[in-house]
């Protein structure tokens, strides 16, 4: 059995290839990285390290790559797989989807696939495989589509494992937190295929993939962004200090009243996933940098992601807010100088003003009261931290007169 994965990261090493490899698939890897491209094809295999006291480690084999520029290789390595998956960031979907698009194209030219491909999109975020198909689907002829709706699928997916910016002499090996959860909607999923081992297969997607951004997703920036103010630099540190982690909480109390709501979850039972969310993030046997975990602010204050998707359904059900407001505006003041979205924000602050930016940007209408309450959330934390660039700083609370 054959799998592709794009993006030879680290979710790709650390979770994906580990997984797949587990199962029994030759796993190709699709990268840029000329290194790491070579020292795959040579070694094929690469240490895996986990994140708890005694550091376990093991080793994933019977793995190999090519380079994301060798289009007939990758078109080729695609025909003839049972499963692709990717993990290169949910924006740069678009980037990879005329690859899947060739690979596709060779694999329905030739004679009836004896088997289905599956095509898993392992990004945080929702839907984000049938993102991907749309782009893909954007680079194929009508013929060839559908001809691929009958014999490809593109289930969407949840994953989740902690997986930090690390630097090691080699440049394959991994540091991994031991937890980690893969689900897959069965309803999805076409044809005969071989189950991933690990793999939790669901009838319904919703609840486990909005359980996890909701929580872990929205905690770990919520940490990032609230210890950012604070001048820490990893979130080991911000989950320390015991205001910032209740605060934290506070957040993760505000999203867990919306997925009780949304999902009928058992309150108890969902304060034990929130805490057990808590101690993960505080993992002491590694660090996870405050610069990875908020990377990317614009695309996490996105309107459908993990900050103002749960407050604006919460405040729709009349549900609290208070530390989601909290966290979605001290994500307005992410500024570090290596993360070209952070860059980007702020140079959208000072141009067309804080309140320009919450209502086009995080998609909060002018009128609905998040938006004011943001703007004035904003103002007091300039005050309280007078060590940052306030870009936005005076902006006037609108009045819903
Ligand atoms: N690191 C983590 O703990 C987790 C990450 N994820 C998700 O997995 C995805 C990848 O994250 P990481 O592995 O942390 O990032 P990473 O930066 O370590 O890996 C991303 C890989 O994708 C490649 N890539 C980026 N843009 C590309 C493009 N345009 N074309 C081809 N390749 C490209 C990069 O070269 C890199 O090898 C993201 O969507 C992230 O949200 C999901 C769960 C956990
Ligand atoms: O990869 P993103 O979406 O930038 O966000 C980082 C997130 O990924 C994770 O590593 C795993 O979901 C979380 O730790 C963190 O919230």
């Amino acid at each position: 059995m054959r799998a592709v994965h794009f993006g030879a990261g680290n979710i790709g090493r650390g979770f994906i290839g580990p997984m797949l490899s587990g199962s029994g698939y030759e796993v190709c890897f699709v990268g840029r990285n000329k290194r790491k491209i070579q020292e795959l094809q040579t070694r094929r295999q690469y240490p895996v390290t986990l994140a708890n006291e005694d550091r376990d480690s093991f080793m994933v084999d019977n793995v190999t790559a090519i380079n994301l520029k060798d289009t007939q290789e990758v078109a080729e390595a695609i025909a003839g797989a049972e499963i692709v998956t990717t993990a290169v960031g949910i924006s740069a979907l678009k980037d990879i989807a005329s690859s899947i698009a060739r690979g596709i194209e060779l694999r329905l030219s030739s004679k009836e696939p004896s088997h289905p491909l599956h095509i898993l999109a392992c990004e945080n975020g929702i839907g984000s495989s049938q993102q991907l198909k749309r782009s893909v689907y954007r680079q194929l002829e009508p013929a060839f589509q559908e001809r691929a709706d009958r014999s490809i699928a593109f289930p969407n997916v949840m994953v989740d494992r902690i997986v930090p910016v690390q630097k090691h002499t080699d440049p394959l090996a991994i540091l991994v937190e031991p937890f980690s959860e893969w689900v897959i909607p069965r309803s999805g999923m076409i044809g005969n295929y071989t189950d991933i081992k690990g793999v939790r297969y669901v009838d319904s997607l919703d609840p486990y993939l909005e359980r996890k951004l909701f929580t872990v997703n929205t905690g770990h920036c919520s940490a990032a962004y609230f210890g950012y103010l604070e001048g820490y630099s990893t979130i080991q540190e911000a989950m320390s200090d015991p205001l910032l982690k209740a605060r934290v909480h506070g957040v993760l109390q505000e999203t867990g009243k919306l997925l009780i709501e949304r999902h009928g979850f058992e309150p108890a039972v969902h304060e034990q996933y929130i805490q057990k969310m808590l101690n993960r993030f505080s993992n002491p046997n590694f660090k996870d940098q405050i610069s990875r975990v908020g990377r990317s602010p614009l695309r996490k204050l996105a309107p459908g992601d993990r900050l103002v998707l749960p407050a604006m359904q919460a405040y729709a059900l009349g549900l609290p807010t208070r530390h989601l407001v909290a966290a979605i505006t001290s994500a307005l003041f992410f500024d570090h100088r290596n993360d070209p979205e952070a860059q980007r924000l702020q140079d959208a602050i000072r141009c067309t003003g804080l309140g320009n930016v919450v209502a086009g940007e995080l998609g909060i209408p002018v009128q609905h009261p998040l938006h004011s309450r943001i703007i004035a959330e904003y103002n007091t934390i300039c005050m309280q931290y007078p060590h940052m660039a306030c870009n936005g700083f005076g902006s006037v609370v609108q009045s819903l007169s």
